[in-house]
């Protein structure tokens, strides 16, 4: 990959300790086993937002696949059909939603919430026509982060031949995303007025957040900084996860995404709350080194190791795995 890309996808936010400590977090948590617990038939099926999959991993919207693989979006979606899990599409992708649509599994939308309301609604009706089942609305970009490493490179734009095309307008010409600092809640209960896809909410970090949410109707929300690339310095998410759970008490699921690379860490998420976790960088990793095959494998293999992870610690099926299985050392 041409490295200044690969800083694109692998960096993150001014001195990057938000990427380093979301990782970190997960080093930091012990798994504490139970045992006879007849664990021999496992289930790794959940449904999250009506949405059924395979294994509580997710794929997270990330940008310009395109860059990372000429397949681009197209074969992130068929490595995650293949495995029977979701693709969140990122509003930044570099192929049509109605073209990605065409790999057969479920998607859904992801939304920076622009400040032209008719043309949002375009784009909204747009990913719901191509199928999409839900719409995930980033929340925590009301600017855009400082990406050190992409200013140094002078990485600022899409090399030409290459755009965001479910950003094109009705007239076919595409428009940039527009970071909209202006968006509040009602922007939620206006969203929830024009679409009927269930809605989750991306970037939160905050119990009140997360109550707030839970009160604006939508259907789940995603604990995530953004991989460290908006805010440096925000909580790592595990960190943030408890107080999350406890404040919508049960009522929506919790998401996380955030440094998450193995399945240990998802049975870590999933004890303490999360129903699912969704992966950013392992999945552009695996599409750079092998397109569809490659986003497979690395989805194959946390699947695979979350399932061994399971066994291990005493849990059938991941909502039999509590919180008090988990200690911070
Ligand atoms: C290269 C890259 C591009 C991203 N693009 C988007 C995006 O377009 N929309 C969005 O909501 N989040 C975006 N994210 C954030 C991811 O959805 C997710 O929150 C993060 O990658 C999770 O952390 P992880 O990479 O450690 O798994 C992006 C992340 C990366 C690494
Ligand atoms: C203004 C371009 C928006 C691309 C956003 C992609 C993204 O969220 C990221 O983290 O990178």
């Amino acid at each position: 990959m041409d490295p200044v890309h690969q800083d694109f996808f692998e960096g993150g936010a001014g001195r990057e300790r938000t990427v380093a400590a979301n990782e970190r977090a997960f080093q930091r948590r012990w798994i504490v086993p139970r045992v006879l617990r007849a664990t021999g038939d496992r289930d790794l099926r959940t449904t999250v937002a009506g949405t059924p999959l395979a294994a509580p991993v997710l794929v997270a919207p990330t940008a310009f696949h395109r860059l990372a693989h000429p397949d681009g979006e197209t074969a992130t979606a068929r490595g995650a059909a293949a495995v029977g899990t979701a693709m969140v599409v990122s509003m930044a992708a570099t192929q049509p939603v109605e073209e990605i649509a065409s790999a057969g599994g479920p998607l859904w939308f992801q939304l920076y919430p622009q400040p032209d309301l008719d043309f949002t609604e375009y784009v909204v009706k747009r990913a719901e026509s191509a199928g999409c089942r839900a719409l995930v609305v980033t929340v925590d970009s009301p600017v855009f982060g400082r990406r050190e490493r992409d200013l140094r490179n002078g990485f600022t734009d899409l090399p030409s031949g290459y755009a965001c095309e479910n950003m094109r307008d009705a007239a076919g010409r595409v428009r940039s995303i527009a970071m909209d600092a202006t968006a509040g809640w009602d922007r939620i209960a206006w969203l929830r007025g024009v679409t009927g896809l269930p809605i989750l909410l991306k970037g939160i970090l905050h119990p009140a957040d997360a109550r707030l949410a839970v009160e604006h109707g939508v259907a789940g929300v995603i604990v995530s900084n953004h991989g460290g690339r908006q805010l440096d310095g925000a909580i790592p998410t595990l960190d943030a996860l408890p107080a999350v759970v406890a404040a919508v008490d049960g009522q929506i699921p919790v998401l996380l995404d955030g440094g998450v690379r193995c399945g240990t860490d998802v049975v870590v998420a999933l004890a303490l709350g999360a129903r699912a976790v969704l992966v950013g960088r392992p999945v552009v990793r695996g599409l750079a080194a092998g397109g569809a095959v490659g986003v497979r494998e690395a989805l194959e293999r946390l699947a695979t190791e979350l399932d061994l992870a399971l066994a291990l610690a005493g849990a059938r099926r991941p909502v039999d795995l509590t919180p008090d299985q988990v200690v911070t050392r």
